[in-house]
């Protein structure tokens, strides 16, 4: 098996747990899951589901971007609602980031998140 390298970013929250933001091997990045924290203050953004999957995906782009790939290239998502009756509202927000060649994806719902987040994005991305 080749090494991993770890992606490191003060652009994207530090991990509040025993796990590292990403990895990189044969090619592709595998993020850890991110949650509507802000990097600066490590602290929840203000607002509702919107303004959180916002915060979660720019997360997630500042990831991909520091392991030299960018959203156009990731190829799986894997999203968490606490309520999937944010699905509609969590879709508009998603769709802005994933224009076209939107990549492969599970959602699942009614599930409880670290820091009482209302979701959490992981994604698997060519790099
Ligand atoms: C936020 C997160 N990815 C974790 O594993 O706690």
């Amino acid at each position: 098996m080749s090494k991993a390298k770890i992606i490191s970013t003060p652009k994207a929250p530090a991990a509040i747990g025993p796990y590292v933001q990403g990895k990189v091997i044969n090619g592709f990045l595998f993020a850890s899951g991110q949650i509507p924290l802000v990097p600066e203050t490590g602290a929840m953004v203000a607002g509702g589901i919107k303004e959180q999957a916002r915060q979660a995906l720019n997360n997630v782009k500042a990831l991909v971007e520091e392991a030299g790939s960018d959203l156009s290239k990731v190829v799986k998502t894997t999203c968490f609602l606490k309520d999937i009756a944010d699905f509609a509202a969590f879709n508009e927000v998603y769709a802005e980031f994933f224009k076209e060649n939107a990549p492969a994806r599970s959602c699942v719902g009614g599930i409880d998140l670290p820091k009482n987040a209302l979701c959490e994005i992981e994604v698997i991305a060519e790099v």
